[in-house]
């Protein structure tokens, strides 16, 4: 199907997935001829949930970071919202694991300390995820770990339940959900986090979940315990970590401060982990603003002005689809102008 909004710009191919509010298709974007996310959102279908719309909106502009899928462009018409994302060529870290089984610590500690630069980001502008899961995990194809929020969004300390029914048990597996938060206590979103990236943790290492059950009242009741079996190939640092992750008070469970610095995620890298974003919005390529310039024929200092205004329209996301080439050491040129 095709969209007037998106004529002469994208081009739709097959269906990645549906999430809550809407479905994400594969596109191609015309200009540079790379694949590009979409997520379509049909408005009549979010209702009175167009706030939570509007403040993933919010989150996604304000997030630029080396392991969270970028929002390169977003358009509103009268029934549908567009949102041009990143895509992840590796697809799901949830696949990835099931085709490996497990993976060996080394691996496992490549990816987690991904995840943890990621929240540990989301954090510091003051979101929580709360849906930490291996489907809102993806890989690029040189496998780097990007973060997305498919479901819903992550909103600024807002309180995670929705009419009093925890998030993710009304909409997601409880399965990642910290045991305050499926016992419908008010609850810090950074906290829950810390223990949803426990389970995942135990996921990679594991190739299981520490809490499983198709009783719901029953899983509930192993989360709210939080104990798990510990695997024999799993190392005393491993077991240690986990333990500190899956603490179920969580005033006694780890912190991502004291995550950054725990020595098994930094026992064979000498870098401590970056967590800060590597972008600066106001650094703007310099060859790929020429290619641009050349493009839309306009100065040089004029197209590095257009993009600083960083308005998330086709000029933002072709900007970020050469830069991406331009990372890639792929040759990136456009077309002549007209
Ligand atoms: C090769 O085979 C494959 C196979 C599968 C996937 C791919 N690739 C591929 N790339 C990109 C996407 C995507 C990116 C962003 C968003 C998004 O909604 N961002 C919003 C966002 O991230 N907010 C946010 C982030 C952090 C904090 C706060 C807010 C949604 C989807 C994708 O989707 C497909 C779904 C399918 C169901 N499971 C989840 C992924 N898939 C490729």
């Amino acid at each position: 199907e095709s969209y007037r909004a998106l004529n002469g710009l994208y081009v739709l191919h097959d269906e990645l997935g549906s999430g809550g509010f809407g479905k994400v298709k594969l596109a191609t974007h015309l200009l540079t001829g790379q694949y590009v996310a979409i997520k379509i959102i049909d408005k009549k279908k979010i209702g009175n949930d167009l706030p939570r719309v509007k403040t993933e909106m919010d989150a996604l502009r304000t997030l630029s970071h080396q392991n969270i899928c970028q929002l390169y462009q977003y358009i509103e018409t009268t029934e549908k919202f567009f949102i041009i994302m990143e895509y992840c060529s590796g697809g799901e870290m949830f696949d990835y694991i099931v085709r490996k089984e497990r993976l060996p610590e080394a691996e496992a500690r490549h990816f987690f300390r991904q995840l943890v630069q990621a929240i540990a980001y989301v954090h510091s502008l003051g979101y929580a995820h709360r849906d930490l899961k291996p489907e809102n995990l993806l890989l690029t194809e040189e496998l780097k770990l990007k973060l997305i929020d498919f479901g819903l969004c992550a909103r600024p300390g807002g309180p995670g339940l929705v009419n009093n029914k925890p998030l993710d048990t009304c909409c997601g597996s409880p399965a990642y959900a910290a045991p305050e938060l499926i016992l419908g206590q008010q609850y810090l979103g950074n906290r829950a986090d810390v223990w949803s990236m426990g389970v995942l943790l135990y996921a990679l290492l594991c190739g299981a979940l520490p809490f499983e059950d198709d009783n719901m009242q029953l899983l509930y009741r192993k989360i709210s315990n939080g104990r798990y079996y510990e695997p024999d190939f799993l190392t005393n640092s491993s077991k240690e970590l986990l333990k500190r992750m899956l603490q179920v008070d969580p005033e006694r469970r780890i912190t991502v401060n004291e995550l950054l610095r725990h020595p098994w995620l930094n026992s064979t890298y000498q870098a401590a982990l970056k967590w800060q974003t590597i972008y600066d919005k106001n650094l703007v390529d310099e060859d790929v603003a020429r290619e641009m310039a050349y493009h839309y024929g306009t100065q040089l200092g004029t197209m590095v002005g257009k993009i600083k205004e960083w308005r998330f329209d086709y000029l933002t996301a072709t900007y970020h689809l050469l830069l991406q080439l331009k990372a890639r050491g792929e040759k990136f040129a456009l077309p002549p102008p007209r």
